[in-house]
């Protein structure tokens, strides 16, 4: 029996690679003809070759960006190389990438996100599920999607989250105390990972009531999050091993056992404080995320345990929701300070308009910003030109954006009458690239606040549909008013208090070494590179000063 089997074993390993080699040419023909028929058609996209498709002008293109970049500044580079190109287009990388329908155009992007609401891209279900358990809003579908996202809406709303603002600000004092122990060294400090710890902390403290306090302390919870975030695969790339690596499986696998059990520990204890002992409280002010969720779950389902323990289909999807928010919440959040930082330390006028804003608002004396708002969370709302700060931060560095499944059947309508099949193609709503187009955006390279300011009618006044960090339509951002608090509170706390600066330069002389190639993305040094959502190069290298009053 084993020698039969010995004999056949490299016949069938023979076969196995045939089929697989068959596979990929039947499939490398198939894309490559329906782009040159869609070509033929005079559908939108850059010249494509019969063999290469778009992989040239891709190459060419990276070839002269940084090797780290982000890949969703590639359309934005496409378009400027391609003027005519137009804001919607195919896109041909296969087999590096899927068939892509790139769409940077407010109108568009309505079509496949609010009129129309195509479904998520099916293969972010298996990169998000390593990190999030796979019963996560952001893969979720349909009437399952609709279950769990109302449960959780009530924990996100404005109303609910300025309640919990004197709670975020103990964090943010611990965020003040790194700057001013920041401030003390000689060293160059890299801002990323300061400020990624702070929102790791505002989400556990909001959504759990748990002091992880990730800022000051190793904390288990927050190194496992770390290393799974680094395990976390497309299946594209390039690099075959990295790809393929053996220890993936067994990594994830460990760094969510770890995660689950830190979740389900504090889970079971919320619950403990809230349910079992009959405290179920009206008074909103210390009432995490995870109360309303359960709350609004118990209040609309039969529970499927009678005992005095947290029902056990809550329990299962509230641990991949948690694990979804702290990933989605903390990584983009965090991105988003560094870029507020970075923008506002290189631009005197709005760090004046700031600094003048917050005198009037929050009082004379920066170190009392925080106890002022701790009693009156709702001066942050007055903070208008720090909100205008934030979006065109936003703006100019979003950390992330949308990818669906196109559909049989549905097209996407241009202005001049074309129609764009969507089936069998990634559908991308790239904002960087929307947000940096000249025809929505005069100047779109510059940080101008008051773009956020001016009335209708004014050149500057952004087109409507433009800005679409958070997305539109259903699927739009649940945290995106979580977001928006946090990186107002940080501003509002520390502008006055310290000087932030980026110094690549400084750090340039000491990493850079021997490296060749481009250092600079739309002549920025500060370009976005991808680890989890989109954060600033080297994790943005900062020297920081404290002002003195
Ligand atoms: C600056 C910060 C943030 C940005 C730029 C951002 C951006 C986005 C974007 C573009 C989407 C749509 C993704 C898609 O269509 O595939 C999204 C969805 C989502 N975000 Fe955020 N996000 C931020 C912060 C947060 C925070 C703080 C949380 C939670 C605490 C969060 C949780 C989620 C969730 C759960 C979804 C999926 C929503 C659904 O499909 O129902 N995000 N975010």
């Amino acid at each position: 029996m084993s020698t039969t089997i010995g004999r056949l074993a490299p016949g069938l390993c023979l076969l196995l690679l045939l089929t697989q080699v068959i596979k990929f040419f039947v499939k490398f023909y198939q894309v490559r003809q329906r782009f040159q028929s869609f070509q033929k058609q005079g559908l939108p996209m850059p010249p494509h070759h019969p063999i290469l498709g778009h992989l040239l002008l891709v190459s060419k293109i990276m070839g002269t960006l940084p090797s780290d970049v982000h890949g969703h500044v590639l359309p934005n580079q496409i378009e400027q190389l391609l003027p005519n190109l137009g804001s919607v287009f195919y896109l041909d990388t296969w087999p590096f990438g899927p068939p892509m329908l790139v769409v940077a155009n407010p109108d568009a992007c309505y079509q496949i996100t609010q009129s129309h609401s195509l479904p998520k891209y099916h293969a972010l279900r298996k990169y998000m599920e390593p990190m999030t358990g796979g019963k996560d809003l952001v893969t979720m579908e349909a009437s399952e999607w609709k279950t769990w996202r109302n449960i959780f809406n009530p924990g996100f709303s404005s109303a609910h989250l300025m309640t919990l603002v004197p709670d975020i600000l103990k964090d943010m004092s611990r965020f003040v105390e790194r700057l001013q122990e920041a401030s003390k060294g000689s060293e160059v400090v890299r801002l990323d990972p300061m400020a990624n710890m702070l929102s790791l902390d505002i989400i556990c403290r909001v959504a759990l009531d748990t002091d992880l306090n990730a800022q000051q302390g190793s904390s288990d919870f927050a190194s496992a999050l770390r290393r799974q975030t680094r395990w976390l695969s497309f299946g594209n790339e390039a690099n075959l091993f990295t790809r393929y690596h053996p220890l993936r499986p067994m990594m994830q696998w460990w760094n969510a056992r770890q995660m689950n059990q830190f979740i389900a520990q504090e889970l079971n204890s919320r619950f403990d404080i809230n349910h079992t002992k009959e405290k179920v409280s009206t008074d909103r002010r210390s009432r995490t995320i995870i109360d309303l969720a359960l709350e609004t779950y118990l209040s609309e389902t039969t529970p499927t345990n009678s005992s005095g323990s947290l029902d056990s289909t809550f329990q299962n999807v509230a641990i991949s929701q948690i694990r979804t928010f702290v990933f989605a919440g903390h990584d983009s959040t965090g991105s988003t300070i560094c870029y507020a930082f970075h923008l506002v330390s290189t631009n005197p006028s709005a760090r004046r308009q700031l600094v003048d804003e917050h005198n009037r608002i929050l009082g004379p004396d920066p170190e009392q910003a925080i106890a002022r708002l701790r009693e009156e969370p709702h001066l942050l709302k007055r903070l208008v030109f720090t909100t205008a700060v934030v979006k065109e931060t936003l703006r100019l560095y979003p950390p992330a954006s949308s990818t669906r499944s196109g559909e049989s059947g549905f097209n996407i309508r241009l202005s001049d009458g074309r129609q764009l099949p969507t089936a069998g193609f990634l559908v991308w709503s790239n904002s960087y690239a929307i947000h940096r187009d000249p025809v929505l955006w005069p100047q779109p390279n510059s940080f101008l606040p008051e773009r956020w300011l001016v009335e209708e009618g004014h050149d500057l006044h952004p087109v409507k549909g433009s800005h679409r960090p958070f997305e539109f339509g259903p699927r739009n951002c649940i945290g995106q008013e979580l977001a928006m608090l946090e990186v107002k509170m940080v501003l509002a706390v520390t502008v006055r208090r310290f000087q932030v600066r980026s110094a690549y330069d400084e750090w340039d002389r000491l990493h850079w070494g021997n490296r060749s190639g481009s250092k600079m993305v739309n002549g920025e040094r500060a370009y976005p590179v991808l680890d989890g959502a989109a954060h600033p190069s080297e994790g943005l290298p900062c020297r920081v000063e404290m002002i003195a009053h």
